[in-house]
Formats: structure tokens, C-alpha cells, sequence
């Protein structure tokens, strides 16, 4: 046996023990545990027969365990074995890509060695890479690939129809069919090279080298040293939803990302839909270009305010700390901007800007519907000019679905001479 339980061996090493005292919270027939694998689930709810049933089928059986009926812990796991935790926290993790469960493992051990720790991590991210190398050339990129061919396929065959005597009526038809093609396949080989580039970023992190480049040289994810897995876990799933998605602003993140690099006023259009509003907020908080203070969005109604807030945090789920995406609908001389994301209405940030005119905490405002012009916005906007000359840290993205880039950075021109 190499480890017996915490109150025996583990203090006879003299190994380090966990500040949390399990001794505190476990039931009182059960003996303290070593190894404690906490079960948690992204939404707060009931999942007593899911969890019994996955308990069930850990491999190597835990020696112990609690089910909780609410909050966001499931489940704790005790174990008294290393060797015995370690191989059913892997298979819990392998267990979670197969898509068996939705419970992310936590692993606190009561005794801590550093050998264990290292053990674990090159575990983990020998399953990682191997789950991610899947994902770079797995189903979901095979099947944009062949959209792919059947776009070019398409262009192949209107090039030879247009190559032929054509009326000009209908050759104006082709080649107008056939430009919307090309802005198709472009997009779609757009949106797989951030897919791939993103996943590469991850790789990365993990120290695997791989043969492909990071795209325009921008980090789409700022990961720090340590390795937090469900973390991890969360962001390549996020990937492969967006993928499959397939937003049109997914295909301009690093492009996006690269102009709010170099410049402070960034006026961005993009159709209805195309994912400003829910996407953007969440490329700035993973690439950590705007490493310190909050990312500011607007928005001329409470509603929108509160229903974007509430989709970035479900869609977002697991990638970053808990209350890292908030929403302030109304104004209250007691916000604190401690958020990563904030959604508020215009008023509220102009309220906000009016009581701390140097708008400190927020490193990022993203000005959202601009082409609606409510006197809000345009009062905002003329605060935001004198504050931009100051704050040279602070960037400002105005938004809009219908309007143009070229008449909008033309009005804001007019405003901010006046
Ligand atoms: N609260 C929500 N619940 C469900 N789906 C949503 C929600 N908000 C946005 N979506 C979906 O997410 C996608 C991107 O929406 P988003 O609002 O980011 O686009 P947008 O470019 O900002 O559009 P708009 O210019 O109309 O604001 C859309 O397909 C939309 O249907």
C-alpha cells in the first residue's frame, strides 16, 4: 500500500494537507479521505440517478461517496489510493469527452505530493491532445469540408456555364450567384482556420507542438500556467460549437481582434445575426486583449441588456470564473464594474460616466445599435471622446447591423467636432 489514510501516514510524511478540513463536512461514520473528486455540474439542479449511475460505472470503484440533491456540487468521490484516484479521475475526464456524463471532476487531494501532481497533469494531457488532435480532424471539420467542395463544385460549374454564349441577363445572374459563392467557401475556410487555429492555441498550452500556424500571430485564448481542465474541457467544446454554428464573426475574430490591438476606435458592422452582440465580449475576455478592467457593452433596452447577458453566460458556461458575465440594467451608485463582461443599457452607462468621469474599472466600451442615435448614445459617445484622449489604455467599439461603416465613422466625426 503506498499511502494510508490522512490521519496516519499521510501527517507521519509530514506531507502538506489541503487547508479544506474534510474532517468538517464529511458524515460521521465516514473516515477522512486522502483523495476527494468533486462532481460539478454547470446548472444548479437535480441529478441524483445520473450521478448514482455514473458512480456506479467508476472504474476503480471510490471507496466512498456523497450525492447531493441541489446546488452545483453533484457528487464527492473518497479515495484512499493514489494510484486508484488517479485512474478514475482520467476515466471520469475520458468519460466526459465520450459524452456519457456532463459532471466535471475536480480532484482535492487531502495529501499533497508534487510527483502525484505531475503524474496527473501528463495524464490529462495525454487524453487532451489526443481528444483534440480528434477534434482538428473529426466529423464536424469533415463535414464543412465537404460544404466546402460542394461550394467549389458549384463555382467550378457556373465558371464553365459562363464560359459558354450566355445571354447578358443571365450571365449577370451567374456571375452574381457565383460571387456569393466565393463570399460562401471564403467564409467557410475562414471559419475553419479560427477553429483550427483556436484548438492549436490550447495545443500550445499544453506543450504540443503542431505542424499548423496560429493565424494572424493574435492569441485567441490567454491561458494561464497551471492547468485547469474543465476549463480547458469547456473551451474546446465552446470551439466546436461555434463551428458548427457557424457565425459569420466567428470566420473575423483574430482580423477583429488584431485592429482592437492597434486601435483605440474600432466601428465593426456585421448583418443581423451574424453574433456581435453575444460573440464579441466573449473574444476580447478569452484573448486577453483587454487584460485588466471590464468589457462595457450597451444597449438601448433593459431587455436586451438582461436576455445577452443571460445567453453569453449559458453559452460561455465553464470558461470563465462565475460572476465573471454580468448585467447592469439600471444605474446604482453602488456598481462595482468587477465583471469581466458587463452588459448595460446607454443610460446607465452614461449615468455611470457622469459620477466617474474617468470611467475607471473599465478598460473596453462597446457601443451596441449605434445606428438607433438615442441621445443617450450620442452623449456617451461625445464623453467617451474627451475620455479616449486621456485613457490611452481604453478602446471603444461602435456597433451596428444596418448601418454603413464609412457614413457611421463619419457622423461619429461630425459629433466629435463639434
Ligand atoms: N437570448 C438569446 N437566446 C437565444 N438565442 C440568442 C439569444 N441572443 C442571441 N441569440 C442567437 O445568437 C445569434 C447571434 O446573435 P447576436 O445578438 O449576437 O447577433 P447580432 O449580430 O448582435 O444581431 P443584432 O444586430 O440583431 O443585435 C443569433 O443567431 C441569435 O438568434
Amino acid at each position: 500500500m503506498r499511502r494510508g489514510s490522512y490521519s496516519s501516514i499521510g501527517r507521519r510524511c509530514g506531507y502538506p494537507v489541503h487547508p479544506w478540513n474534510y474532517r468538517r463536512t464529511r458524515p460521521p461514520d465516514m473516515p477522512c479521505p486522502n483523495f476527494v473528486v468533486v462532481l460539478r455540474h454547470e446548472r444548479l439542479g437535480f441529478y441524483t440517478p445520473q450521478v448514482e449511475t455514473l458512480i456506479s460505472k467508476c472504474k476503480p470503484t471510490p471507496d466512498n461517496y456523497e450525492v447531493f440533491k441541489s446546488g452545483s456540487v453533484a457528487a464527492r468521490l473518497f479515495f484512499a489510493q493514489w494510484s486508484c484516484v488517479l485512474e478514475a479521475f482520467v476515466g471520469l475526464w475520458e468519460s466526459r469527452f465520450d459524452g456519457d456524463h456532463k459532471f466535471s471532476p475536480t480532484l482535492i487531494p487531502n495529501v499533497i505530493v508534487p510527483s502525484d501532481v505531475d503524474e496527473l497533469n501528463d495524464r490529462l494531457k495525454t487524453l487532451f491532445i489526443d481528444r483534440i488532435r480528434g477534434f482538428i480532424d473529426g466529423e464536424l471539420v469533415k463535414r464543412w469540408e465537404k460544404k466546402l467542395e460542394n461550394v467549389s463544385n458549384e463555382i467550378a460549374g457556373i465558371s464553365a456555364s459562363l464560359g459558354k454564349p450566355n445571354r447578358i441577363v443571365y450571365a449577370e445572374k451567374l456571375n452574381e450567384k457565383k460571387n456569393g459563392l466565393k463570399r460562401e467557401s471564403d467564409l467557410i475556410e475562414k471559419r475553419l482556420r479560427e477553429y483550427r487555429s483556436a484548438l492549436n492555441c490550447i495545443l500550445d498550452h499544453l506543450g504540443e507542438k503542431h505542424l499548423n500556424d496560429s493565424g494572424d500571430g493574435v492569441q485567441v485564448f490567454r491561458l494561464k500556467y497551471e492547468f485547469n481542465w474543465s476549463r480547458i474541457y469547456h473551451l474546446i467544446m465552446r470551439e466546436c460549437r461555434r463551428l458548427d454554428d457557424g457565425l459569420p464573426i466567428y470566420a473575423y475574430r483574430q482580423e477583429i481582434l488584431c485592429q482592437i490591438m492597434t486601435q483605440q476606435v474600432m466601428v465593426l458592422i456585421g448583418e443581423t445575426g451574424s453574433g456581435k452582440s453575444t460573440q464579441l465580449v466573449q473574444f476580447l475576455a478569452d484573448s486577453g486583449v483587454i487584460v485588466n478592467g471590464s468589457i462595457v457593452c450597451t444597449q438601448p433596452r433593459k431587455i436586451a441588456a438582461l436576455s445577452l447577458a443571460d445567453r453569453v453566460r449559458e453559452e460561455s458556461s465553464g470558461c470563465y470564473g462565475w460572476n465573471l458575465i454580468g448585467c447592469h440594467p439600471s444605474y446604482s451608485s453602488a456598481q462595482k464594474f468587477d465583471g469581466k463582461v458587463i452588459y448595460m443599457t446607454d443610460h446607465c452607462l452614461l449615468q455611470n460616466c457622469m459620477n466617474n468621469r474617468s470611467l475607471s474599472g473599465i478598460s473596453c466600451v462597446i457601443v451596441d445599435e449605434a445606428h438607433e442615435r438615442s441621445l443617450n448614445t450620442d452623449l456617451l459617445l461625445a464623453l467617451l471622446k474627451h475620455l479616449l484622449c486621456r485613457r490611452l489604455d481604453m478602446r471603444l467599439i461602435i456597433m451596428s447591423a444596418t448601418a454603413d461603416a464609412d457614413q457611421l465613422s463619419e457622423v461619429l466625426l461630425q459629433l466629435w467636432n463639434l
